[in-house]
C-alpha cells in the first residue's frame, strides 16, 4: 500500500469521540495534561489506567457533564438518545423494582410500554437479571450493576460510555456481556468506551488506551501493543510502559505549554420542559415517597399528631394543680352549700364564704388538699408540693360582711391569705386570677341572692369585646401561628430530603443524562408537595377549628387565609430547594430547615408575644414568614378581616414578594453555578 492509499484509508475512518489537548485540574491536582484520544465509530475502546488516574473524569468530560479547563472534545451525538452512559456508582433508586426502574428510564426516552417490555426481555437474556419484581435494595451489588448497565442500553444508543460495567460480575457472565458488546460493535456499528480494572478482558477491545499522569501514554489494538512490547499479556506490556517514567514526565512538560481554548459541548434535549418527563418523574417520585414510611410519617402523620398535641397542650388552662388550704372558719365536713337559712350575710346564716370558695375552686379543676397546720403548709411551698396555699381565718365571712356594710371598720386579720408558688409565673398568674375571680364572682352571686347591689363590693367597671370572636385561652390567639408553622416546615423538610437524595445518590445526574431538566424535577416535586401541603394544612385546620373549637369567623377573608397558607407552603418549598443547593449532606439540610423553623417559631409570638421583644428584634420577627403569614391569618380568623383591610393587603403582598424573591435567588444561583443540583458520580 503506497502512502497515498494509506492517507485515503485514514480519511475514510470515522471517529465518534475525539479528545484533543485536554487539560483539567481539581484544585492543584492535574488530572489531564494535554490528553489526546480518538475512538473509531463501530468499535470498542478499552480505557485502562491505575485507580485515580482520571478515567471517570474523562468520561464525564466527554459527556459534557464536567467542563474541561482547556482543550477540545468532539462527541458525535445530536441528542441524549444517541448516548448511553453507565456511571461508576449505581445511581439507582433503591426503593423501585427492577421493572419499575426500566419503566422510568424507558418513559424518559419516550419508549412505549410494550417496547420497554420487549427490550427488557432482550437485555435479560445476556444480563441475566434476577426476578424483575425485586426491589433494587434487595438484589446483590453485581445484580444491581447489571441493572445499571441494562438501563444505559435500554434506548439502543449509538454510543455507549460505560464506567466499569463488569465489576462484581462473575467471569462466565462477563464473557457473555463482552460477547454481546462485540456483536453490537460489529453488527450494529455501535461505539463503546469501557473502563475496566480487569486488564485482560480489554483484550477483546478493538483498541485500548492506557491513561497515566494525565495522558493516554499508549493507544492501539491489543495485538499491536503485545507485538510492540514483545509480551504475551497486556498487563506485562503496560508494566513495561509504566516503568518508562522519564519519557512520560518529559511528554507532560512539553504539552503543558500548549493550552488551547475550550471546545466542548453538552448533549442535551431541547430546552423545552416536557410533560411526558414530568409525568415520568411524578410516577417515580410518587412510588419512591409512598414506600418511604419514615418520610410518610414525617409529612402526613406527624403534622396531625403535632396539631393534636398543640391543641391539647399549649395555651390551655392548667388543670389538677394542688392547692393546700387551711380553714379556721369551719370544719370542711360541716360546710353547707345550699342557702337554706336565707342570706349568707345574715346573722343567722350557717353558711360560710370559705366553704363556697373551696367548693367553687374544687369544681374548677383544682385539687384542693386540706392541711391541719398553717406553718407546715407554708413551709411545704418551698418543696414543690403545692402550687398555692390559701388560709381562711376564723372570722372570714363576718369580716366580709363588715367589709360590705362598712369598710371603715374592716378587720385586716379577717382577710384570706394566699401564698403562691415561685416556680412558674404562669401558675402564679392563673391561680391569683382564678382565686380573685372566684371570690369576686361568688361574693356578687351571694350579694345578688341577698337582694343586695352586686357591684357594691367590686370596682365599677366592665370589660367587653366590641369586634371579633372572643379569645378565651392563649391558644386561641396563636393557633394560626402553629398552622403556619406546619405549612412552612413540612414542605421544606420534605423537599430537602428528596432533593438531597436525588443530589447525593447521583439519581438526578443520571436522570439528566436521560434528558431530565432540573425545572421538570422541580415542577414534579411542587405538584407532590402541594398535594401534601393541602393534606397537612386541612387536617391541622380541621383539628384546630372543628375538634378543638378555636374561634374562627367565616367571612370572605377565608379565601385569603387559604391563599396565604398555600403561599407559605410554597415559600417553605423554595426554602427547602435553596437549602438543598447549599447543603452538602441530607442530614445537614434537615438540620438547617429544623433550626431555621424553630427560630422562626420562637420569634413568631407563639410562645411569648412579640410585644416583649426588644424593638429591633421585633421588627425582624414581624418579617419572618411564619410570623408574617400566621399573624394575618389570625386577624382574618379572630377579627374577621378581609382583603379590604390595609394590613391584610400589605401582609399578602409581602408574602407574594417573598415567593418571588426566593424564585429569583434560585434562578440567579442556577445561572452563576450551572450544576447546582448535581454531584457527578
Ligand atoms: N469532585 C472532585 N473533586 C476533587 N477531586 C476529584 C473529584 N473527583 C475526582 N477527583 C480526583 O481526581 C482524580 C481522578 O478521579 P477519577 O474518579 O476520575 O479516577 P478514576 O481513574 O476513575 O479512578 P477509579 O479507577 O478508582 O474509579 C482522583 O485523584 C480523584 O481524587
Amino acid at each position: 500500500m503506497n502512502k497515498m492509499e494509506q492517507n485515503m484509508k485514514e480519511e475514510k475512518i470515522k471517529y465518534d469521540i475525539t479528545v484533543t489537548n485536554a487539560f483539567k485540574k481539581y484544585g492543584q491536582n492535574n488530572v489531564f495534561n494535554g490528553l489526546n484520544m480518538a475512538v473509531k465509530s463501530g468499535s470498542i475502546y478499552g480505557l485502562l489506567g491505575p485507580s485515580g488516574c482520571g478515567k471517570s473524569t474523562l468520561l464525564q468530560c466527554i459527556l459534557g457533564a464536567l467542563p474541561l479547563d482547556s482543550g477540545c472534545i468532539d462527541l458525535q451525538a445530536k441528542s441524549v438518545d444517541d448516548v448511553g452512559y453507565m456511571p461508576q456508582d449505581l445511581c439507582l433508586e433503591v426503593t423501585l423494582t427492577i421493572k419499575e426502574t426500566f419503566e422510568y428510564y424507558g418513559s424518559l426516552y419516550r419508549i412505549s410500554k410494550i417496547n420497554i417490555k420487549n427490550k427488557l426481555d432482550e437485555l435479560n437474556k445476556f444480563l441475566q437479571l434476577t426476578d424483575l419484581n425485586s426491589y433494587i435494595k434487595e438484589i446483590s451489588g453485581g445484580q444491581s450493576r447489571r441493572v445499571s448497565l441494562g438501563i444505559s442500553l435500554l434506548h439502543d444508543p449509538k454510543i455507549m460510555i460505560l464506567d466499569e460495567p463488569t465489576v462484581g460480575v462473575d467471569p462466565l457472565l462477563r464473557e457473555g456481556i463482552w460477547a454481546e458488546f462485540t456483536k453490537m460493535a460489529k453488527e450494529q456499528k455501535k461505539t463503546i468506551i469501557i473502563t475496566t480494572h480487569y486488564i485482560e478482558e480489554a483484550n477483546k477491545s478493538d483498541c485500548v488506551g492506557l491513561m497515566r499522569n494525565g495522558l493516554i501514554i499508549e493507544e492501539g489494538p491489543p495485538q499491536d501493543i503485545l507485538v510492540k512490547y514483545g509480551t504475551d499479556t497486556l498487563e506485562s506490556a503496560f508494566l513495561t510502559i509504566c516503568c518508562n517514567q522519564r519519557t512520560i514526565t518529559k511528554k507532560v512538560d512539553n504539552i503543558v505549554q500548549v493550552k488551547e481554548k475550550i471546545q466542548q459541548k453538552k448533549i442535551t434535549e431541547s430546552e423545552n420542559v416536557n410533560l411526558y418527563r414530568i409525568k415520568a418523574l411524578l410516577k417515580k417520585n410518587y412510588r419512591v415517597c409512598s414506600r418511604d414510611y419514615l418520610l410518610l410519617f414525617t409529612v402526613i402523620l406527624l403534622p396531625i399528631l403535632q396539631t393534636f398535641n398543640f391543641c391539647m397542650a399549649i395555651g390551655v388552662p392548667f388543670k389538677g394543680m394542688q392547692i393546700a388550704y387551711k380553714n379556721d372558719e369551719i370544719n370542711i365536713l360541716d360546710c353547707q352549700y345550699s342557702n337554706v337559712n336565707g342570706c349568707i350575710f345574715d346573722e343567722i346564716s350557717n353558711q360560710t364564704m370559705s366553704c363556697v370558695i373551696i367548693n367553687y375552686l374544687s369544681s374548677h379543676d383544682y385539687d384542693l388538699v386540706e392541711v391541719q397546720d398553717r406553718e407546715v403548709a407554708e413551709a411545704s411551698m418551698n418543696h414543690k408540693k403545692y402550687t398555692a396555699f390559701i388560709y381562711f381565718p376564723k372570722n372570714f365571712t363576718s369580716g366580709l360582711t363588715k367589709y360590705i356594710n362598712d369598710r371603715q371598720y374592716f378587720d385586716l386579720e379577717s382577710r384570706i391569705f394566699v401564698h403562691l408558688t415561685n416556680e412558674n409565673i404562669l401558675f402564679k398568674n392563673q391561680i391569683s386570677i382564678d382565686v380573685l375571680q372566684s371570690i369576686n364572682y361568688l361574693i356578687m352571686e351571694t350579694l345578688n341572692s341577698c337582694s343586695n347591689n352586686p357591684v357594691s363590693i367590686g370596682v365599677p367597671l366592665e370589660f367587653n369585646n366590641l369586634f371579633g370572636k372572643e379569645v378565651k385561652s392563649f391558644s386561641n390567639g396563636i393557633v394560626t401561628l402553629f398552622i403556619a408553622m406546619v405549612a412552612f416546615y413540612f414542605p421544606s423538610v420534605f423537599v430537602v430530603s428528596v432533593m438531597m437524595s436525588e443530589k447525593m445518590d447521583g439519581l438526578l445526574s443520571r436522570s439528566m443524562f436521560a434528558g431530565v431538566k432540573i425545572l421538570e424535577l422541580i415542577i414534579s416535586m411542587l405538584c407532590i408537595t402541594t398535594v401534601l401541603l393541602l393534606l397537612q394544612t386541612s387536617s391541622s385546620c380541621f383539628i384546630s377549628y372543628f375538634l378543638f373549637l378555636n374561634p374562627i369567623q367565616i367571612t370572605n377573608g377565608i379565601f385569603v387565609y387559604v391563599l396565604l397558607l398555600l403561599l407559605l407552603g410554597w415559600i417553605g418549598f423554595l426554602f427547602g430547594l435553596l437549602t438543598a443547593v447549599i447543603s452538602t449532606t441530607k442530614l445537614g439540610g434537615v438540620y438547617i430547615i429544623t433550626g431555621s423553623s424553630m427560630t422562626q417559631f420562637i420569634l413568631s409570638g407563639a410562645i411569648w408575644p412579640l410585644e416583649g421583644q426588644p424593638q429591633l428584634l421585633r421588627q425582624v420577627s414581624k418579617l419572618l414568614p411564619i410570623r408574617l403569614v400566621g399573624n394575618i391569618m389570625n386577624d382574618i380568623a379572630i377579627k374577621g378581616w378581609t382583603l379590604d383591610h390595609p394590613s391584610v393587603i400589605t401582609g399578602t403582598s409581602l408574602t407574594v414578594l417573598y415567593t418571588i424573591l426566593l424564585i429569583l435567588v434560585l434562578i440567579v444561583l442556577g445561572k452563576i453555578k450551572k450544576d447546582l443540583w448535581v454531584i457527578q458520580k
